[in-house]
């Protein structure tokens, strides 16, 4: 496994992409999310894929993801937590693309909504987008009754960027926290702090990492481990 990175050192490859190099924050994401839709149609081809998006950037990326995964002719479901008029910045943009472009998007009102339920059911695979690095602590409602509903599915589970809830379960922050337990994760820029720790492929499953296009000089001066 190669060397690792805290979520703040990926969150300044970010800051720095967008402050010093002038990247756009929406450039970035959808270079995230078209790559990782290329991964998961490859391994998938065709499939029925559920994204389960949440209200912050790693949310954004499922909107993204969802829309690739459309034009890589796969059958594709939203479940969101947020409507696109909570979301803001970049995430806000994906999802408004998402709604006007009529793909099925399933708003979560409450946890025991059936819909839910009929989402998991219908899905080959589901991609788990609700939190990434902007995770802190345990999960809140109603993510955590979504990732258990998500774990007890007969689908193949793909984390993005990080499975969501996985940091405090793995530091056993408290015993009853959950998290996404995914077949796969496709981590971007570099794999992240724990998940080279011997348990944590209980949580993530295979590593895999997703470049997002940041200049390799940039990668280089914040020491940034590549392949
Ligand atoms: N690093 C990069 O170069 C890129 C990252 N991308 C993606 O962006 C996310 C990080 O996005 P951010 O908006 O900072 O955070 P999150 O999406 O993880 O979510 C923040 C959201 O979640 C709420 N929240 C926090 N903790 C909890 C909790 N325990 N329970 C419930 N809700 C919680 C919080 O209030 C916020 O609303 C990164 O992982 C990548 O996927 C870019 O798209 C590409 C470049
Ligand atoms: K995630």
């Amino acid at each position: 496994m190669p060397q690792t990175i805290t979520f703040e050192q990926s969150r300044r490859v970010d800051q720095v992409a967008l402050e010093q190099y002038g990247m756009d924050g929406l450039v970035l994401m959808e270079n995230a999310g078209s790559s990782a839709a290329r991964r998961i149609a490859q391994l998938h081809p065709g499939a029925s894929v559920l994204v389960l998006c949440g209200k912050g950037n790693n949310g954004g990326d499922g909107y993204v993801i969802a829309r690739h995964l459309q034009l890589l002719r796969c059958d594709v479901h939203l479940l969101a937590t947020a409507t696109p008029d909570e979301l803001s910045g970049d995430a806000a943009v994906n999802a408004r693309i998402a709604a006007r472009s009529e793909m099925p998007i399933t708003f979560v009102k409450s946890a025991d909504d059936p819909d839910i339920q009929a989402a998991m059911d219908a899905a080959d695979v589901i991609v788990d987008c609700l939190l990434g690095t902007g995770v802190s602590g345990s999960l809140r409602s109603p993510f955590q009754d979504i990732v258990a509903l998500a774990n007890a599915a007969a689908a193949v589970r793909i984390a993005i960027d990080v499975p969501t809830g996985w940091p405090a379960v793995q530091a056993e922050t408290s015993i009853d926290a959950i998290a996404f337990v995914a077949d796969r994760t496709l981590t971007f820029v570099a794999v992240k702090e724990g998940m080279n720790e011997s348990d944590a492929d209980r949580w993530t499953g295979v590593v895999e990492v997703i470049g997002i296009g940041v200049p390799k000089k940039l990668l280089d001066d914040l020491e940034i481990p590549t392949a």
